[in-house]
């Protein structure tokens, strides 16, 4: 009997595009092997279940590629609505939050005890592979108290700290076993505090210290507005000095991410990314292809594509 049978054109066309998909993935998979990928998980691109399982699909799939995936989570909107729901008040200031010592105690154990939990969980769905830490974790983070600067006076935030030491060789461990790091911003103060760190914050300062090639920060706006909130048209790529002196003009969450971003490419990650991270798959689609997406900072004297694979 014959085995042979013919697919209607659309099939086969459709099929040839997948096919071109992944063969566009092999330059920049072998670009990449081995490379150290720091990747921040925003609580406003994790409210979305199908979402949340696209991401840790696209975190599987860097991990099976031979890359090294690490991620930090955010879990700021978690936060906020157990704040609500215990009845304690609380505000943002200059993109952080006001953070008294009852809050603390509500944001450690949102971000270690339920965000990454989940997130950690998504990842364990495809096997054994993630690993929940806390920046407390064998001093991953230290930080110290700082003020933030809110139309350029210094207004006091409560228990918000600066990162001032990483210590990330177990991270490295990890990453060597062929795990797979899902880090939380909560860090130890010298002082005998619990800090609570914004999660870009803490990405940065990790991709940093881990020499990462890449910080890939996923949020829920397409990437940097050049003029926001009156347009949405995005900047696709900056160069680290000039988002510096744009930095005094921008509002809100955009503060600690671009802040983030800058100190990444400073600290000699070669690329930083802002993603959105209400688009499936964007993890892959900024790593694997051509067409990124978002908003890119590189570094003053980086040529644009000096990134791109040679094949
Ligand atoms: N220039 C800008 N470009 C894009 N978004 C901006 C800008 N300025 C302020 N924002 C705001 O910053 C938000 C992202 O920050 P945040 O809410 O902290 O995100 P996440 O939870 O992903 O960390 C956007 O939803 C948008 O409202
Ligand atoms: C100091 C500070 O603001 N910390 C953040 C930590 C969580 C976070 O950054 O979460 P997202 O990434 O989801 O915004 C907070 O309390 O909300």
């Amino acid at each position: 009997m014959s085995g042979t049978v013919t697919r209607p054109a659309g099939e086969r066309e459709a099929a040839l595009e997948k096919a071109a998909v992944l063969a566009e993935a092999l330059p920049w998979l072998e670009r990449f092997h081995g490379a150290t990928i720091v990747l921040k998980y925003g609580g406003n691109a994790m409210v979305d279940e199908a979402l949340g399982k696209a991401f840790a699909a696209d975190v599987m799939f860097l991990r099976m590629a031979g890359l090294r995936p690490v991620v930090v989570h955010g879990g700021g909107p978690q936060i906020s609505s157990m704040l609500e729901r215990l009845g304690i008040p609380g505000e943002f200031r200059g993109g952080y939050r006001v953070t008294s010592p009852e809050a603390m105690d509500v944001v450690r154990m949102v971000l270690t005890g339920q965000v990454q939990r989940e997130v950690v969980g998504l990842i364990n769905a495809h096997g054994p592979y993630a690993v929940g830490l806390s920046g407390e974790d064998a001093h991953l983070f230290t930080a110290e108290r700082r003020d933030v600067l809110v139309d350029g006076e210094p207004v006091d935030v409560g228990l918000v700290g600066e990162v001032v030491d990483v210590r990330p060789d177990f991270v490295k461990q990890l990453l060597d076993d062929g795990l797979v790091p899902v880090v939380s911003s909560v860090a130890r103060g010298e002082d005998g505090n619990v800090y609570n760190v914004n999660a870009d914050t803490a990405a940065a300062a990790l991709a940093v210290a881990l020499g990462a090639d890449k910080l890939v920060v996923l949020t829920d706006v397409e990437g940097l507005y050049a003029d926001w909130p009156t347009s949405d048209e995005v900047i696709r790529t900056i160069a680290v000095g000039e988002l510096e002196r744009m930095l005094p003009a921008l509002s809100s969450g955009m503060v600690p991410k671009m802040a983030a971003c800058v100190h990444a490419v400073r600290g000699g990650v070669p690329r930083a990314h802002v993603i959105d991270g209400r688009l499936p798959h964007g993890v892959l689609l900024e790593i694997v292809t051509s067409s990124g997406v978002g908003t890119m900072v590189l570094p003053d004297d980086a040529e644009l594509f000096d990134e791109e694979p040679s094949s």
